[in-house]
């Protein structure tokens, strides 16, 4: 479809859909106009008009615009009103709504064989979906929430099979499950509870691993200081289930493993410490917010609705927003000076993988 049949096919939508919104008015009477560019559109009103441009509006045109354009783009969903300023001279037509959108529809990765695929990586990019992938570089943390059943144990060994390379891991597992196994295949560090010891020990434990891990961004923001370039290595904590290990833990453990996890947080990101972390929701009892502030790449898997996404998109009313159907779907936002911000359907990869591992 050319640019001008987009536009046309656009305007019509807009018409027919529109109306009740904006009193009736169309494009044949000159009330608005769109146009179409590259990675977006913009909706242009005429002014003065007879309806209000305000965030109801925007909100209305994005799911009339998404859904009409399903699957050949995807708009990309804004929390609020995104206006923009337009280079003409009459006053009338000097500003629009811009609707930024991706090309195509967000498409699975089918991995024949996790093994090799990941072994033909090369460089700290880890693919996500067909036309979507993360420079391990430019990220700090990520977190994966979803529900019981979701995918999360499965997400999260596709992103330890193609870590293994780039980073330095140490896994922590409260469930004794899936990274257990999958750590010890790969001959990886994991802690994990063991009998005849109490929770609030296994947690003590976690926390002399994760004041390690801070010494460690110590002397490397020591070296920092002296050389600027410097390039370290990536060292990455993996924290399986994370809300099983702040619930039934005494308070004072629970108090220096939340303080260790914001410094790592805060801290890791010149130094290349990263913290990926698995739970089924991200409030407050499960990590601090100052950690959640720092995530970078949010992965939220399973159901999909305002409850659900107000930990990890505290910003975002999902409606309108198509969520493939299947397993290992959702949404994904990674905020690093390359993608734009937006949150975009997620489907995780499929793989198959040696038996035995999951
Ligand atoms: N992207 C995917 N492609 C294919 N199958 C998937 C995908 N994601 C999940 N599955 C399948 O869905 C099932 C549930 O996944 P998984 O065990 O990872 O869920 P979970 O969120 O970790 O659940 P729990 O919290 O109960 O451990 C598994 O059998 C897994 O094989």
């Amino acid at each position: 479809m050319s640019y001008k049949e987009c536009q046309q096919y656009l305007l019509q939508c807009l018409n027919m859909a529109l109306g009740s919104q904006i009193e009736g008015e169309t494009s044949y009477t000159n009330s608005f106009d769109v146009k179409v560019g590259e990675h977006g559109f913009l909706f242009i009103p005429r002014l003065p008009s007879s309806y209000v441009i305000d965030d109801s509006l925007y909100q209305k045109i994005f799911l009339i615009a998404n859904a009409a354009l399903y699957p050949s783009y995807t708009v990309l969903k804004q929390n609020s009103a995104y206006f923009v300023p337009l280079d003409s001279p009459d006053i009338h037509t000097q500003r629009a709504l811009y609707f930024p959108w991706k090309k195509g529809i967000s498409k699975r990765l089918i991995i024949p064989d996790l093994d090799s695929f990941a072994a033909s990586q090369t460089g700290s990019v880890i693919p996500i979906m067909e036309n979507l992938s993360v420079d391990y570089n430019k990220v700090t943390s990520i977190a994966i929430a979803g529900n019981s059943g979701s995918g999360k144990s499965y997400a999260l060994t596709y992103f330890l099979s193609m870590l293994k390379s780039i980073s330095e891991l140490i896994i922590i597992d409260p469930k004794f499950d899936t990274p257990s196994r999958w750590a010890r295949e790969n001959d990886v560090l994991v802690i994990h509870p063991e009998k005849n010891r109490s929770k609030s020990d296994f947690v003590s434990q976690i926390n002399e691993k994760l004041s390690q891990a801070l010494d460690l961004i110590y002397t490397r923001q020591g070296i920092l200081f002296e050389n600027s370039d410097y390039k370290f290595d990536h060292l990455t904590l993996v924290i399986d289930e994370v809300l099983a290990l702040s619930e039934g833990t005494n308070k004072a453990i629970k108090d220096s493993f939340f303080s260790l996890l914001s410094q790592i947080a805060l801290l890791g990101r010149a130094t290349k410490v990263h913290l990926l972390l698995v739970s089924q929701r991200f409030d407050y009892n499960s990590i601090p917010v100052s950690v959640r502030e720092q995530l970078n790449v949010n992965i939220q898997i399973g159901n999909i609705n305002n409850k659900t996404v107000q930990f990890l998109f505290p910003d975002l009313n999902p409606e309108g927003i198509v969520i493939p159907a299947g397993l290992g779907t959702g949404l994904i936002q990674i905020i690093d000076n390359e993608h734009p911000f937006q949150v975009l359907p997620l489907l995780c990869p499929t793989y198959y993988t040696k038996k035995g591992i999951l």
